[in-house]
């Protein structure tokens, strides 16, 4: 079946198949997982600057909470690719990411349906109240916690988290993570966690294959907060990123970029585009001839159309989702290793997590503790996924996915949950 067109929640559940074949769990559980706890749709209407009225579809999808709240369960979405399908495929894989990382929260996520390329500042923060409104009785920080993805950053976490606080009357930070640092109390270096375990990850993936960081060349779909951060680490380490890409273009020189002075999406749109080196396709730049390919952008974007003419020696996920079911079968049966999502970029959560500590205690850890941290429990879930993969005839991404349904599993029988 060529699944190029096949949703997220069709490929995690087709993953979470798969993945159960090879442990131990009550079927019950896994049936039980393969849909969300609740699902809520709301509208959101929106008056434009020029006095237009538009309605837009949000979604929130609750996963799982056996092991703690939906907190941190994934990023506030603004694209036009966003449906229920999305989210709750997005879901799923933040419930076996936050178990992965073996931290106390379950998945979900939200999105709305729109391009925010198309609404002025004014009308974005206008938007994201109308979102906090409409979602405050399924949210909150013992609840349902919310941070930053795609089309999304500080600013309108920090618009969600104020409309919520005027709402609730009195102010929650703790219903958003990923706030703006210094101004208003979050955890230093959790814009760039994502893309720093990124790095981490790839660097862990060539160690093991005793490879030499130093020697690896690069390819980087998406420059965002994801791939600017990858890349600039990757970088920093000595590695080669010739390439990276926006939504409309791509760049290559095979002399190496130079990501550290390359601004990103959100610090110049357009800065890819406005590059001077060689121009690519995005679709070229997944087939470019190089040693680590890191998908950073948007889902589904290595398929069965498209994996034979892949040529990378190893796939890295850095966006969620990025490799159909289909793909991950002929990237497997060709000897290409994929770290999967859910363990590659799970830095962002951990730092929620950290967040969250920091919040309680009222103190705010050091960068430098924040990267050590972060570190320590990114290279601790490398070890967890290597010890169940070696030796087990499983993918990475199966033994990924056992590493997290093993916990889940144990935490709905220690509750004694049906399901
Ligand atoms: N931010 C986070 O905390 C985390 C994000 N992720 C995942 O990483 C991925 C990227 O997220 P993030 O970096 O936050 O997003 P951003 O919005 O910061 O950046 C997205 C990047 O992808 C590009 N892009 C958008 N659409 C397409 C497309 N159709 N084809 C190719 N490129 C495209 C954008 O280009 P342009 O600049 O032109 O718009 C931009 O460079 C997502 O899959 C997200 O779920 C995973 C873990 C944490
Ligand atoms: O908690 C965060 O920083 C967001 C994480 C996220 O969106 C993800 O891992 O997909």
């Amino acid at each position: 079946m060529d699944v190029a067109a096949e949703s997220a929640v069709a490929t995690a559940r087709r993953q979470l198949g798969q993945a159960a074949a090879h442990i131990d769990i009550d079927g019950g559980v896994i049936d039980r997982l393969k849909y969300p706890t609740k699902l809520q749709q709301v509208s959101v209407p929106l008056r434009r600057d020029d006095g237009t009225l538009e309605v837009f579809t949000g979604y929130r999808a609750q996963h799982d909470d056996v092991r703690g709240p939906y907190k941190e369960g994934g990023g506030l979405r603004y694209h036009p690719d966003v449906d229920a399908e999305e989210c709750i495929g997005l879901s799923m894989w933040m419930t076996w990411k936050c178990a992965v990382m073996d931290l106390p929260f379950g998945g979900g996520k939200a999105g709305i349906t729109v391009d925010p390329k198309t609404l002025s500042d004014g009308v974005v923060e206008r938007f994201t109240r109308r979102f906090a409104e409409e979602l405050r009785d399924v949210v909150g920080p013992k609840r349902d916690v919310s941070a930053p993805d795609m089309g999304t950053g500080p600013q309108e976490v920090a618009w969600f988290m104020d409309a919520y606080s005027m709402q609730q009357g009195e102010t929650t930070p703790g219903v958003v993570t990923r706030k703006p640092t210094r101004v208003i109390g979050e955890s230093y270096g959790h814009e760039e966690a994502p893309g720093r375990s990124v790095a981490i990850v790839t660097r862990a993936a060539t160690e093991y294959y005793d490879w030499n960081i130093e020697d690896a060349t690069i390819a980087i779909q998406g420059f965002g907060s994801v791939g600017t951060n990858t890349a600039r680490l990757l970088d920093g380490w000595g590695a080669d990123v010739v390439a990276v890409s926006e939504v409309d273009s791509a760049i290559y020189d095979l002399d190496g970029l130079n990501p550290e002075s390359m601004e990103g999406h959100d610090e110049q749109p357009d800065m890819v585009s406005g590059y001077n080196a060689p121009r690519r396709t995005n679709a070229e730049l997944l087939e470019l001839d190089v040693d680590i390919l890191i998908p950073s952008a948007v889902g589904t974007v290595l398929t069965a159309e498209n994996v034979d003419n892949v040529r990378a020696d190893m796939i890295v996920e850095g966006a969620n989702g990025p490799t159909t079911f289909a793909a991950d079968a002929i990237f497997e049966e060709c000897g290409v290793p994929v770290i999967p999502d859910i363990l590659a970029n799970a830095g962002g959560v951990t730092v929620s997590y950290f967040d969250g500590l920091q919040d309680i205690n009222r103190r705010q850890w050091s960068l430098q503790r924040v990267h050590e941290e972060l570190e320590e429990e990114m290279l601790k879930a490398w070890d967890a996924v290597r010890t169940e993969y070696e030796g087990s005839g499983m993918t990475r991404r199966d033994a990924t996915i056992a590493v997290a349904l093993s916990r889940i599993g144990d935490a709905k029988e220690m509750r004694g949950l049906c399901l």
